[in-house]
């Protein structure tokens, strides 16, 4: 494990009283929170963004955060991302959002400051292409989508 310093703003007040926080010594993940003045309402099937009041500014290119569903929210009631995964890069400065999207069946209302999602900061490595005719062989080739077989 290594812990890196991570510039954090605080947009909105609120928020400086429950900073993302990891909540056990072996947590992954930091959960955000829905910087809201007012419950909304999720409808089946609607997606909708919310602000978290934070900014970060990760600055390292070796570095990034996703943002990642928490598995009681999306398991038991259906709210997962409207991207699946969100990815924020080592130079954004803007607003953390959340992008909710109520997958289930039933409404899910999120409360103002409510745990929504969590963000996990991963390493990173940058590409840089060598354009080549062909490949050395491989085990695998361009096999793939099930070539292995099913079981
Ligand atoms: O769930 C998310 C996903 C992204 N972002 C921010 C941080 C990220 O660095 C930026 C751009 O995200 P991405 O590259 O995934 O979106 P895009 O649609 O390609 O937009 P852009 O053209 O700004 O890159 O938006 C969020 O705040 N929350
Ligand atoms: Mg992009």
């Amino acid at each position: 494990m290594t812990t890196t310093t991570v510039d954090l703003k605080v947009l909105d007040a609120r928020m400086a009283e429950q900073l993302p926080a990891y909540a056990t010594p072996g947590s992954a993940g930091l959960d955000l929170r829905a910087c809201l003045d007012e419950a909304i309402v999720l409808e089946p099937g609607q997606t909708t963004l919310i602000p978290t009041g934070l900014a970060i500014h990760i600055a390292d290119p070796g570095l990034a955060a996703i943002i990642l569903p928490r598995s009681g929210l999306g398991h038991k009631h259906g709210i997962v991302l409207g991207n699946l995964v969100g990815l924020i890069d080592s130079d954004y400065q803007g607003q953390l959002m959340v992008s909710c999207w109520n997958r289930g069946q039933t409404a899910f209302t999120i409360q103002p400051m409510e745990r929504i999602a969590q963000l996990v900061l991963v390493p990173v490595v940058q590409a840089a292409f060598r354009r080549v005719e062909e490949f050395d062989a491989s085990a695998r080739g361009a096999g793939g989508f099930g070539s292995t077989g099913k079981h």
